[in-house]
């Protein structure tokens, strides 16, 4: 498939900060990243540079061919780059509904599909943001990306703080979103192993560079492998 997203040695951080020192790494049409690496890693300066939130050193980035390097934030939105934070980015005085028409823009994602994919959410549809548990936050947060019919979708620990019922409920519906409907993503995640079953491949990052690029299965499969990768900088420290 056609390749959506190429990072070439991006060079990015904070003010005076380098985070970022080079990294490269590309996404095809329907594919599936998990993003992984230890706490302070990169991961969350990389999804940001994504989005345009970081100040830029050096390298490109691309989407669909189009160079948005240094394109403000929200044309980088209206070019196709849906974002989930990891503090759930929802209007709380809004109903789950209005949450979501609010935003609403054409194409696959309608407010019933999403329903459909998140049945407590349409059982909760007129409730307000802050009548909700975090699980059913975090569900409307997705939810929210969904409707806006992004190109490609950055989460961002998705699984953070939720209860181990409400993981494996968030992890089904994104299997659906990522395996069956085949949407292009990037998935932030410190619970490497569930992450890894619902994408296609990963990236581990270690203090601002790619140590790793390759299939999820192949990580899976290796559980000594993937520590292996995830304990890179411990060498030494
Ligand atoms: N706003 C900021 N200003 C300056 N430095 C920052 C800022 N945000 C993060 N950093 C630094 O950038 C580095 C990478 O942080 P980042 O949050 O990208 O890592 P991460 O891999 O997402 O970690 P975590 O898993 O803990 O979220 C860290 O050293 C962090 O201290």
């Amino acid at each position: 498939m056609a390749e959506l997203l190429a990072v070439e040695r991006l060079r990015a951080g904070y003010a005076e900060a380098v985070v970022l020192d080079g990294v490269s790494l590309s996404l095809r049409e329907g594919e599936a990243l998990a993003l992984l690496g230890r706490n302070g890693a990169g991961k969350t300066t990389l999804i940001t540079s994504l989005l345009g939130l970081t100040t830029w050193r050096a390298g490109s980035i691309r989407l669909a061919g189009r160079d948005i390097t240094r394109l403000a934030p929200e044309r980088r939105a209206r070019a196709g780059i849906g974002w989930v934070p990891q503090e759930r980015n929802i209007f709380r005085s809004l109903s789950v509904e209005e949450n979501l028409t609010a935003i609403l823009r054409p194409g696959p994602w309608s407010v019933p599909r999403v329903f459909e994919l998140f049945p407590r959410l349409a059982e909760r549809r007129r409730n307000l943001g802050d009548q909700l548990s975090g699980g059913e936050q975090q569900m409307l947060a997705i939810a929210r990306a969904l409707v806006l019919n992004p190109r490609l979708v950055l989460l961002d620990e998705p699984l953070e703080g939720l209860a181990p019922i409400i993981v494996e409920e968030v992890l089904a519906a994104l299997g659906r979103i990522l395996r069956d409907e085949g949407l292009a993503a990037i998935v932030v995640e410190q619970k490497a192993r569930q992450v890894l079953a619902v994408t296609d491949r990963a990236v581990i990052l270690d203090r601002g560079t790619v140590v790793h690029d390759g299939p999820s299965a192949a990580l899976l499969a290796d559980p000594r492998l993937l520590e292996a990768r995830l304990a890179v900088g411990d060498k030494g420290a």
